[in-house]
């Protein structure tokens, strides 16, 4: 058997693995209600470049075991959606398969942490078993649509409609996130005006940093007063990211974002977060480009 450079087996029918790459709203408008209760949303957003990893290795029957840094609390039973994801792409065949997932991105956090990772279980066993990917993938979750792509999107809808961004100017970003509780159901009722104005209708291409700055500082993401309500400290999170050139929360919360033209700006935000917040969870990462 023949080895990547990460160590892993090189031969794909054997092991192979994805990325669940961070989501991050660079923009959340809430802009109406369906009669479900499922709020209409028109959000940038973007994948950043810090992740949880899932490795599947053939077997007989379907198993998932999970490691890493933020793998206390996450499930690894049937409510792991990586573990609905594979039943829902079997559906009632029986396969197996060998899942390991390697969790690096707090859960309910407001970034995608189990959608990302829904989207990946079902992109790589659609691979792996060489079946289709369902043609209704919000089933799984409101998010996990954007998360199966990887470039800029503009997310509408509930979520299921996806329209492509040109590639955005080089950027980066520092996730924090304070360890905070807020709920997406609780965060998303305690909205006061849920029929908020959308973005443009055009959304321009940027020709640089400042460019996109000054474009996303004129949006919004509607549930962050809701949010830092519930969770105070979210404000201190921004509070602690206000060297950057634009600082928002992503999501429902708690994760907030800065913004920063070069990699040397925010790893020494991400530094000085971490240091002055031990207990917080901090990362600096790049916007996937595509
Ligand atoms: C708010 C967003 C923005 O990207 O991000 P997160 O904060 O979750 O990361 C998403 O719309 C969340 O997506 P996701 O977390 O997959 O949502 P789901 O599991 O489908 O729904 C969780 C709950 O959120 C509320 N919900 C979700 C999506 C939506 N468009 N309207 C809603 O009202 C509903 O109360 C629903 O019961
Ligand atoms: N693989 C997973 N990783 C993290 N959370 C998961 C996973 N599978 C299911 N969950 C559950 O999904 C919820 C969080 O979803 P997530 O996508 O991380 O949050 P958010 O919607 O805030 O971005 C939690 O209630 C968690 O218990």
């Amino acid at each position: 058997m023949s080895f990547s450079k990460d160590g892993a087996p090189a031969d794909p029918g054997a092991a192979a693995s994805r990325m669940a790459w961070a989501k991050v709203n660079l923009t959340l408008h809430c802009t109406g209600q369906r009669a479900d209760g499922y709020h209409l949303l028109d959000s940038l957003v973007v994948r950043a470049g810090v992740g949880d990893r899932l490795d599947v290795a053939a077997a007989d029957d379907l198993t998932l075991t999970v490691s890493g840094p933020r793998a206390e609390g996450v499930p690894t039973d049937a409510r792991n959606l990586v573990l609905r994801a594979a039943e829902v792409l079997d559906a009632g065949a029986g396969r197996g398969a060998a899942l390991h997932l390697e969790k690096h991105l707090p859960a309910a956090a407001g970034i995608g942490g189990g959608s990302a990772d829904a989207a990946a279980a079902l992109d790589l066993l659609a691979a792996h078993w060489g079946v289709p990917l369902p043609t209704e993938t919000a089933q799984f979750g409101a998010d996990v649509p954007v998360c199966l792509t990887r470039g800029p999107q503009r997310m509408q809808g509930v979520g299921e409609i996806l329209t492509p961004l040109s590639a955005l100017p080089p950027c980066h970003m520092v996730l924090v996130n304070p360890g905070v509780d807020v709920p997406t159901p609780a965060v998303f009722s305690a909205l006061s005006d849920k029929n908020q104005p959308p973005m443009p209708e055009v959304i321009p291409s940027f020709a640089g940093f400042s460019e996109l700055i000054d474009f996303l500082s004129a949006q919004r993401n509607d549930l962050a007063a809701p949010a830092i309500a519930r969770g105070p400290v979210i404000g201190g999170c921004l509070e602690a990211l206000s060297d950057a050139a634009l600082a928002r929360m992503s999501g429902s919360g708690a994760t907030c974002f800065g913004l920063y033209a070069t990699v040397a700006q925010a790893e020494a935000a991400a530094h000085r977060i971490a240091s002055a917040a031990p207990r917080w969870w901090v990362a600096a990462a790049p916007i996937l480009a595509a």
